[in-house]
């Protein structure tokens, strides 16, 4: 029987222009439900060239603005569970968040989650980027309750903390999801094997959710989207090209998994009291 779902990835090509990139995100996403898919996921900064600079320029305040208005709308309309990638948001403050809204099928916000741990790196010879220029970081895990199972989601480099993982997992979650955008020198090294790994040592699917490379861009994304399930295997991979990613995943393998492989019910929490989730 098994409890399955077809989920969808949209690797859209993010552009300069702001309205080009809400009209393409809805034309895959309708694409994407047209062919089935119940939960669909948008890459990080979907509506906005990934530069630190920019994200003023193009946030939306809930629950005004265009990206806002067309992921509830589409959501409602399509009946589909929507992770709308993320944008960039303001808040009443005028502070900044790295944010993804999330609808239901009747296009009501069904989750918000402000990217909790912020890109600032400095790789010699390679990336340098800092979100804390321009952006806040989150302080909350973010779980959605869906008809098929309880998502978490968590924004790109939070996919870095094993610990925001495994929290959200305790928490019930089967699948994480992650709208991403690694570059061109982390991409090739841990994008992968950073999902795979999630998904591993969680015992989950991961949906990992990436913009195409665009060549115009300052920012290259590295693209390579991707749907792995709980035994780690890669369901699904997109090269760098924009792309509709979509497979039917299982939910019932989550708990096989975590029957025949029980290292969940392993776990000693005493011997590893710093961890504290
Ligand atoms: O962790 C990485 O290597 C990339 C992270 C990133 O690009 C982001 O958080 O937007």
């Amino acid at each position: 029987m098994g409890n399955q779902v077809k989920v969808g990835i949209c690797q859209i090509r993010v552009e300069t222009d702001k309205h080009t990139n809400i009209v393409k995100g809805q034309e895959m996403i309708q694409k994407a439900a047209a062919a089935g898919c119940r939960l669909i996921v948008l890459p990080e900064m979907f509506n906005c060239p990934y530069q630190s600079e920019l994200f003023p320029v193009y946030a939306e305040t809930y629950p005004g603005g265009p990206t806002i208005g067309m992921l509830a709308e589409t959501a409602a309309r399509e009946k589909v569970i929507l992770v709308g990638g993320s944008i960039p948001e303001r808040d009443e403050n005028n502070r900044i968040y790295n944010t993804s809204y999330i609808f239901d099928e009747s296009g009501k916000l069904a989750g918000r989650h402000r990217k909790v741990h912020l890109f600032d790196v400095n790789i010699k010879g390679g990336t340098v980027f800092q979100e804390s220029l321009t952006l806040a970081a989150g302080d909350k895990l973010t779980l959605v309750d869906a008809p098929f199972a309880t998502i978490g989601v968590a924004i790109c480099y939070d996919v870095r903390f094993p610990e925001m993982a495994r929290a959200m997992m305790l928490k019930g979650a089967k699948i994480l999801v992650y709208p991403a955008a690694f570059g061109p020198v982390t991409g090739p090294l841990h994008w992968e094997l950073l999902m795979r790994a999630r998904a591993m040592d969680n015992q989950v699917f991961v949906i990992a959710a990436a913009p195409a490379r665009n060549d115009m861009a300052e920012y290259k994304a590295y693209g390579h989207s991707l749907i792995v399930d709980p035994w780690a295997r890669v369901l699904a991979a997109a090269d760098e090209g924009e792309t509709l990613l979509m497979v039917e995943i299982d939910l019932d393998v989550v708990d096989e998994v975590r029957e025949e492989l029980p290292v969940l019910k392993h776990r000693r929490e005493g011997i590893y009291p710093d961890v504290n989730s």
